[in-house]
């Protein structure tokens, strides 16, 4: 098929890259003139595993391309993705205004039949709002033709995107058009062969789908953080809870890691654009506020700990932070619990050597530029440079060459063999026989003050 993605950030390029990938023709959109030059030569705006070479391949061998046209992509396509941001607005609602931009720009270049497919997140009724606009468009121009507005959610996660794309759980369709569900189904055949992925609905089922998927998810973080807390002051291990409840099949292991805070792009924005929909119609989401409220709390948690450790002013001290991306995989950082426990050490007078394998660019252009200028941060080339002199090492994103670290090299770099980790990647127990002062999330040494504003 011919396919038009408009839109090629982490959703728009891995969607494109995978559906050249299983032969289609596609054109990826942005109007970002610059990051289309570079994808042309090759050069991948975002670090994904895997995605490199699927764009460069399937680049090379054209059957995707690269263009800032609308007009022109959609020519030659019968089927138009938007896949742009839905960045939170001030009062937390989503903004939908590039979403809308888009669909102003496919009415009024429309020539033919087409489908329409959101896979940007989006609030209930957004499709309709799509099919109004593109009508709008249609009418001011004095032609008519036939389109279908499809929903189609995107469930990626970022450092396991073309894996999650290429093997996902389900398809999430919304139409209200058996002719739009036919294209959607041949167009998703191919990976849905063994088992039928695809599951069919209205389009604001699966508006509401996605957002519930994402709620969910963080209902389970924020959950088990606070577990977390009561278990460290009852002097329970979380972790032997997160095991044994994982093991209940109602329950199930993943998502229940306890740690320094959910971040990125999609649960802190999807919660909140929930919590927005429920409000707009008199509701009061208490479920979901408690999530992003206990989230606020979980990222201040590492600096809480660490002022109940070495005191409010942190001036004189320095602090190796190995980890800034909001999870492994990524060198993305919006929203990283990263971000809040620099401001905490920072913002006390702290230095801070901060490490992270792909992350290191995201970090110079998205943080403060003086924290550079004026040396409070300095990023450093390896794991273990981050380490000389500190008073303690803050573990924040659980990258692989954290897992196993050469302890004994550690002790001789650090003034004092200090550990507060945000991920529970270490051995209590083990830490501490190998003399290390050691603080993990919901287990061992407690360090949280009685009037924390984190203390549950
Ligand atoms: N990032 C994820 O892991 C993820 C996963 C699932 C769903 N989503 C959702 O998918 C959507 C896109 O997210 P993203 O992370 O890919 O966003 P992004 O910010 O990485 O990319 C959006 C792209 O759209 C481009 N754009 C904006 N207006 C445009 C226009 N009028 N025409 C053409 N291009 C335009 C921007 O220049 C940018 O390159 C959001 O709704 C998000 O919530 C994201
Ligand atoms: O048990 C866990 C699992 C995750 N996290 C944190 O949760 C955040 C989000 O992680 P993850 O969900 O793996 O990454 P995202 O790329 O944000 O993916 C989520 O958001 C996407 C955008 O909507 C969806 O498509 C995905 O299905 C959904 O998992 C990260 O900060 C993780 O550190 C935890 O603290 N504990």
């Amino acid at each position: 098929m011919n396919l038009t993605v408009v839109g090629t950030g982490y959703v728009g390029l891995v969607t494109g890259a995978c559906f050249s990938e299983m032969g289609h023709n596609v054109y990826c959109v942005d109007v970002d003139e610059s990051k289309i030059e570079r994808l042309k030569e090759g050069i991948i705006p975002i670090y994904e595993p895997g995605l490199e070479r699927i764009v460069q391949n399937n680049f090379q061998e054209g059957r995707l391309r690269f263009t800032t046209a609308l007009a022109d992509a959609m020519a030659d396509s019968d089927v138009y993705f938007i896949a742009v941001g839905t960045p939170a607005g001030e009062d937390g609602s989503a903004d939908l205004s590039y979403v809308i931009e888009v669909a102003r720009e496919i009415g009024r270049n429309l020539d033919k039949y087409a489908v329409v497919v959101d896979k940007s997140t989006v609030p209930v009724g957004t499709g309709e709002r799509v099919r109004e606009v593109i009508l709008e468009e249609l009418q001011d121009r004095g032609v008519d033709h036939p389109f279908d507005v499809v929903s189609n959610p995107e469930f990626l996660k970022e450092g396991a995107a073309v894996d999650d794309f290429m093997r996902p759980d389900r398809i999430i369709i919304g139409s209200e058009s058996e002719r739009a569900t036919e294209v959607m189904r041949t167009l998703y055949a191919d990976f849905s062969r063994n088992h039928d992925k695809i599951m069919v609905m209205g389009v604001r089922d699966a508006e509401m789908t996605k957002y519930t998927a994402n709620a969910m998810l963080a209902t389970k973080i924020s959950f088990m953080n606070e577990i977390s807390t009561l278990c460290e002051r009852l002097g329970v291990d979380v972790e032997k809870v997160r095991l044994g409840i994982g093991s209940d099949s109602r329950i199930g292991y993943s998502f229940i890691y306890p740690g320094c805070g959910y971040g990125g792009s999609c649960f802190p924005k999807d919660v909140n654009a929930l919590i927005h929909m429920a409000e707009q119609r008199q509701l009061f989401p208490l479920v979901l506020q408690s999530v992003h409220q206990r989230n606020l709390f979980q990222k201040m948690m590492l600096g809480e700990k660490i002022s109940t450790r070495f005191g409010k002013d942190l001036s004189g001290l320095t602090f190796a932070v190995w980890g800034l991306a909001f999870k492994p995989g990524t060198d993305d950082m919006r929203e990283a619990p990263s971000i809040a426990l620099l401001h905490q050490l920072i913002g006390a007078g702290a230095r801070v050597l901060a490490y992270d394998p792909v992350a290191a660019e995201t970090a110079r252009r998205e943080l403060p530029k003086a924290w550079f200028e004026e040396e409070k941060l300095v990023l450093t080339e390896h794991q273990y440079d981050a380490l000389k002199g500190v008073d303690a090492m803050v573990l924040v994103t659980e990258w692989k060459p954290f897992r196993h670290p050469d302890f004994d090299a550690m002790k001789r770099l650090m003034k004092a063999p200090v550990v507060f980790d945000g991920r529970n990647q270490y051995d209590p127990e083990r830490m501490e026989s190998m003399g290390f002062d050691y603080y993990a999330m919901g287990r061992g040494k407690q360090v949280q003050p009685a009037t924390s504003s984190c203390s549950l």
